[in-house]
């Protein structure tokens, strides 16, 4: 008998396959593709890979913009792989830190003939699997290792790659400081990803709109009480707002670093400290400013059984994304409070760029 995995459990696996530094196989009528994350990279690997042919480098247009590279397929670049080019040439076109100190020299060789769409069909694979936007990719013909990941081009689909259903595995009562009536619940997403957790309060009244909060998750400032950000003191401000009111529900939903994962926050927190803004130091790394899928929260919401919030929020794309999936916001409630002398530029920089109400 033969066992076939379905899209998203071969897209689950290549994810895992490319953080550990595996390749994967992309596929597209004929055509056939190695793929491999930049970040974890080996000689041992590279090697591999130059002896099965010559290595494009792929980046985020965002990434080759910062190295002023000229930008051809849109979204990304494409690079001839230099033969000199060696492990720590590769990691330094991938990742931003040492751009100031040791300024990478063109002139590259940008690539242009062909089709782009494998390349990018990789490089999305790899920022969902929340590694830098850079990857090397060798073109086959006859691939016989079966070991290998093999994905199409159609099961990656930009749909295919966001938050998948979700359901809930348990709960628990848990009296808190901010009310002796709490539960948690945790989610748990049909794709092996992250899971992530409601924190009801009281006994909200489905029929009315919930206070709600969609909280993302900040290690630095829920858990290490950071001055970079307002993470912290807006969890804890809202977990009072929902005691005193004795209904509300939480949703801690674990996108660290708006959707890039620790590692990427504390990348662009260093690029930070070297004078680049919340905003340009995402792209520098190659990302776009949030990454967050907010549909997470609204799926949550309406599988708990709410259907309209009271929106603890000072962010308008978290109203319009809830409102776009059906959730209504019956309100906004404001939530301003942890500024800091330390985050005064943050918080300017998010009603500025990312038009966050202040
Ligand atoms: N990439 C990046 N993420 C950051 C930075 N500072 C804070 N974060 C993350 O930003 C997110 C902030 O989450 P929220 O407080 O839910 O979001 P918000 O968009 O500010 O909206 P409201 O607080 O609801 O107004 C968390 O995931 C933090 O980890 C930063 O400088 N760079
Ligand atoms: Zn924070």
């Amino acid at each position: 008998m033969v066992l076939a995995l379905s899209t998203v459990e071969r897209l689950t696996r290549a994810r895992g396959d490319l953080r550990m530094g595996v390749p994967v196989v992309l596929t597209e009528a004929g055509a056939a593709a190695l793929v491999i994350a930049a970040e974890p990279l080996t000689a041992g690997r590279l090697a591999q890979l130059r002896a099965l042919g010559q290595p494009e480098l792929v980046l985020s247009a965002r990434r080759a913009e910062t190295l002023r590279s000229p930008v051809y397929d849109g979204d990304i670049a494409r690079f001839a792989l230099p033969d000199e080019a060696d492990l720590a040439w590769i990691l330094a076109m991938a990742d931003p830190a040492q751009d100031l100190a040791r300024p990478m020299k063109g002139p590259f060789r940008p690539l242009r003939n062909g089709s782009p769409a494998l390349h990018r069909a990789g490089l999305a694979l790899v920022k969902s699997a929340q590694l830098l936007p850079a990857l090397l990719l060798v073109r086959v013909h006859a691939l016989t290792d079966p070991d290998l990941t093999r994905l199409a081009l159609a099961d990656i689909a930009p749909e295919l790659l966001r938050a998948s259903p979700l359901h809930p595995v348990a709960a628990a009562r848990l009296p808190m400081v901010a009310s002796d009536a709490g539960r948690v619940h945790v989610f748990r997403p049909e794709d092996g990803g992250p899971e992530h957790y409601a924190i009801e309060i009281g006994q909200p009244d489905r029929a009315r709109p919930v206070l709600a909060r969609l909280h993302s998750a900040c290690f630095t400032g829920d858990v290490l009480g950071s001055l970079k950000c307002d993470c912290g003191p807006q969890l804890r401000a809202a977990l009072a707002r929902m005691g005193a009111e004795g209904a509300g529900v939480l949703l801690y939903l674990n996108q660290e670093g708006r959707g890039i994962g620790l590692a990427n926050k504390l990348r662009a927190y260093s690029l930070q400290d070297q004078g680049f803004d919340t905003v340009e130091a995402n792209h520098r790394l190659g990302f776009e400013d949030d990454e967050r899928d907010f549909r997470l929260g609204a799926s949550i919401l309406r599988e708990m059984g709410f259907s309209a919030v009271r929106l603890l929020t000072n962010n308008p794309a978290k109203i319009a994304m809830m409102e776009a999936m059906g959730i209504s916001v019956a309100e906004r409630v404001p939530l301003q409070v942890g500024q800091t002398a330390q985050n005064a530029d943050y918080l300017a920089t998010k009603a500025r760029k990312s038009g966050h109400l202040l």
